[in-house]
């Protein structure tokens, strides 16, 4: 059997004030590493927010795991299901990062017995095992990032929202990460809110790149960076390649005349 995708939304709009964040967006995400991009101001943190279930959307309609969290019912299971690492947390500096981690998974209701072992696991894969005792008052900026992704994978989440989770980190922090995502994108659909195109070529299987509240291109990573075609330079890298790609297709959106003609936009690329 086939279950609905994770993340079904449509004709989501998010208002702030006079602001309009997210316009009318439909979108759709199965299994896989989906790359969330988009200039400054896009809506990107918009969008993961209302996935996240902390901003509810002004309006259309938004499905996770197959649950309508319009409904009250639907929205407390789904957020048992959900890991979340908002762009900026907060958490008790004098908590240990143990400490920090078992609290998050104490509001996911995990049950008490599990949580110890959970807790030890998800700190591990961030590569904290030996600061896990530590107050998080003590910790680095990019230690303290990594305790946020622990803190949303404890639940082992089959829905993960990640927003600029590399932020912070230094290189050799950001690429075991990439290698952590590649490894729960195996188990569950990850959404990664980044400015590093890095991140995308080395650890997405897909790409939703967003501008001004729209959804500009939805595809495979490949498919994104076919757009941006050849460079002819001998030393064109993928992350050059994915940078192209991503140029071509926001200037395909905004050539397009999507707004007015209704055509989607991806097919505008055509
Ligand atoms: N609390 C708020 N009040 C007013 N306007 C807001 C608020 N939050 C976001 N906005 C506006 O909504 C739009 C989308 O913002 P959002 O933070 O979702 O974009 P983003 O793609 O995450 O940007 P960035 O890449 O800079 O993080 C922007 O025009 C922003 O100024």
């Amino acid at each position: 059997m086939n279950p609905s995708p994770a993340v079904a939304v449509t004709g989501l709009t998010v208002r702030h004030r006079r602001t309009v964040a997210l316009d009318r967006l439909d979108l759709s995400l199965g299994p896989g590493v989906h790359g969330l991009l988009g200039p400054n101001g896009a809506g990107k943190t918009s969008l993961i927010r209302v996935l996240a279930t902390v901003a509810a959307p002004s309006s259309g309609r938004v499905e996770l795991l197959g649950g309508d969290v319009a409904s009250h019912r639907d929205r407390t299971g789904v957020r048992r299901r959900l890991g979340y690492l908002p762009q900026d947390f907060g958490y008790y500096p004098s908590f240990t990062v143990r400490e920090f981690v078992a609290y998050v998974a104490w509001l996911k209701e995990l049950p008490a017995d599990r949580v110890p072992a959970a807790v030890e696991r998800a700190v591990e894969r961030v590569g904290l095992a030996d600061r896990i005792d530590a107050r998080m008052k003590t910790l680095s900026g990019g230690m303290v990032r990594r305790a946020g992704i622990a803190q949303a994978i404890v639940n082992e989440p089959d829905l993960l929202l990640l927003d600029e989770p590399t932020a912070g980190l230094d290189p050799e922090q950001r690429v075991d990460f990439r290698e952590l995502l590649r490894e729960l994108g195996r188990e569950a659909t990850v959404v990664v809110s980044t400015h590093l195109v890095e991140d995308v070529a080395a650890a997405c299987t897909d790409v939703a790149l967003i501008e001004a509240g729209r959804l500009a291109f939805q595809g495979a990573t490949d498919e994104l960076t076919a757009l941006g075609g050849e460079s002819g330079a001998p030393d064109d890298s993928t992350t050059h390649a994915v940078e192209r790609g991503y140029t071509a297709a926001l200037r395909a959106h905004r050539a397009s005349d999507v707004r007015t003609s209704g055509a989607h936009p991806k097919e505008a690329l055509r």
